[in-house]
């Protein structure tokens, strides 16, 4: 397999139906989900020539953890529907890849399973967890509890989901809840006997909180417009991440790239901020990098790589994704990073475009 898309239609050709529509799908009429690929294609790089190094180093400082390069692999739920290791293949594949997995509060695998196997190949290897915030303030200290315990060095409050998306394949399909033999393992044995997972209205009182029961760095995760930003900042969020949950939230939403150059105005360098939807070539993280991501989430293409081959099947996605990266970076005469710089970002066509 040489490129993400193969391993798209390899995973497609893999899994049930149901669950592949589950994890493809969008919300609504899926525009935000078509258009966070199609923003990319619309954007071009204007590469810097003379002054490139063959001693290029693409690895980043994040919160709570180095990575080998500015990809890591997005919070998505239920992966033993695509795989029967589930996440912990997709775990180890992270730790090999020497880059930090968010795992999602809705794993098939509990946090502390994925910190074991992660560790078993790289003592080192960084997890962060992903959590909204539930109305019961017991069963989140739970949550950040069992997290905390694992290892995790972040945790990444998923803030665009006061209800649940409009998932029309999944109405269509009848999927509405795992199959029996699956569960969120993160929710099992919470105070109150919960066992689903809640969406539900949060305010910035529920996140001061939160920030103020631990002394992990909390990051925001769907974030979109400039004045969030600015707010999430001013309440000690420690990073952001822009995005529109792959297109799966609200639709009417622009591409996560397009929102991205505003706020990653409004941090201006005092917090990190992470970008995710729409990522599948190395060319989509230098493109993202050089509007101020400082790193990139890649959702689906770990599930096809997880779908395609397991744990071996994210590995390579993560390397496919590392030698664009590392390939494009070369083409535009950079040695990290920090070369890749906002003028370098054009829009295709003959005006080309002002940022
Ligand atoms: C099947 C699926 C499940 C997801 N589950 C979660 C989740 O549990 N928590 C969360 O914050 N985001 C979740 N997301 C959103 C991803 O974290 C991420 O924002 C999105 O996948 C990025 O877009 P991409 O798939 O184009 O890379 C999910 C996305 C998909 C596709
Ligand atoms: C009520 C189940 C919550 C699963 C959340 C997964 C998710 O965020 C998604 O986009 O799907």
């Amino acid at each position: 397999m040489t490129t993400i898309a193969e391993l798209h239609d390899r995973a497609r050709q893999r899994l049930v139906p149901e669950y592949y529509d589950y994890f493809a799908g969008g919300a609504a009429d899926e525009t935000a989900l078509a258009d966070n690929e199609r923003a990319f294609r619309r954007l071009a790089l204007m590469p810097r020539v003379l002054r490139g190094r063959a001693d290029r180093d693409i690895s980043v400082e994040l919160p709570g953890a180095r990575a080998s390069m500015p990809v890591v692999v997005a919070p998505t739920a239920f992966h033993r529907l695509a795989h029967p290791d589930g996440e912990l293949a997709t775990a180890r594949a992270a730790a090999a890849a020497g880059t930090v997995l968010i795992a999602s509060m809705a794993a098939t695998v509990g946090v502390g399973e994925m910190a074991a196997a992660a560790r078993a190949v790289d003592p080192g290897a960084a997890l962060w967890f992903q959590l909204y915030l539930q109305s019961d303030t017991r069963v989140t200290e739970t949550l950040v509890r069992r997290a905390t315990d694992a290892g995790c060095s972040a945790l990444v409050v998923t803030v665009d989901s006061p209800v649940f998306g409009r998932h029309e394949r999944d109405r269509r399909n009848g999927f509405a809840d795992l199959p029996a033999g699956f569960a969120a393992e993160n929710m099992r044995d919470l105070p109150g006997g919960r066992r689903n997972i809640e969406m539900t209205p949060m305010s910035w009182e529920h996140l001061d909180r939160l920030r103020a029961s631990t002394s992990l760095p909390v990051l925001l995760k769907g974030i979109l417009h400039p004045e969030d930003a600015h707010l999430a900042i001013e309440r000690g969020a420690d990073g952001i991440v822009v995005s529109n949950h792959g297109g799966r939230q609200l639709d009417a939403v622009p591409a996560s790239i397009d929102a991205l150059p505003r706020i990653a105005e409004v941090a201006g360098g005092r917090v990190p901020v992470l970008l995710d939807g729409g990522v599948r070539r190395g060319s989509d993280v230098a493109i993202a990098l050089a509007l101020g991501a400082v790193a990139v989430g890649v959702g689906r293409p770990v599930i096809w790589g997880l779908a395609a081959d397991g744990e071996l099947g994210v590995r390579q996605v993560l390397e496919l994704l590392r030698e664009e990266f590392d390939h494009t970076l070369a083409l535009c005469g950079g040695q990290g990073p920090a070369d890749l710089t906002r003028d370098l970002v054009t829009v295709r066509g003959p005006e080309g475009g002002k940022w």
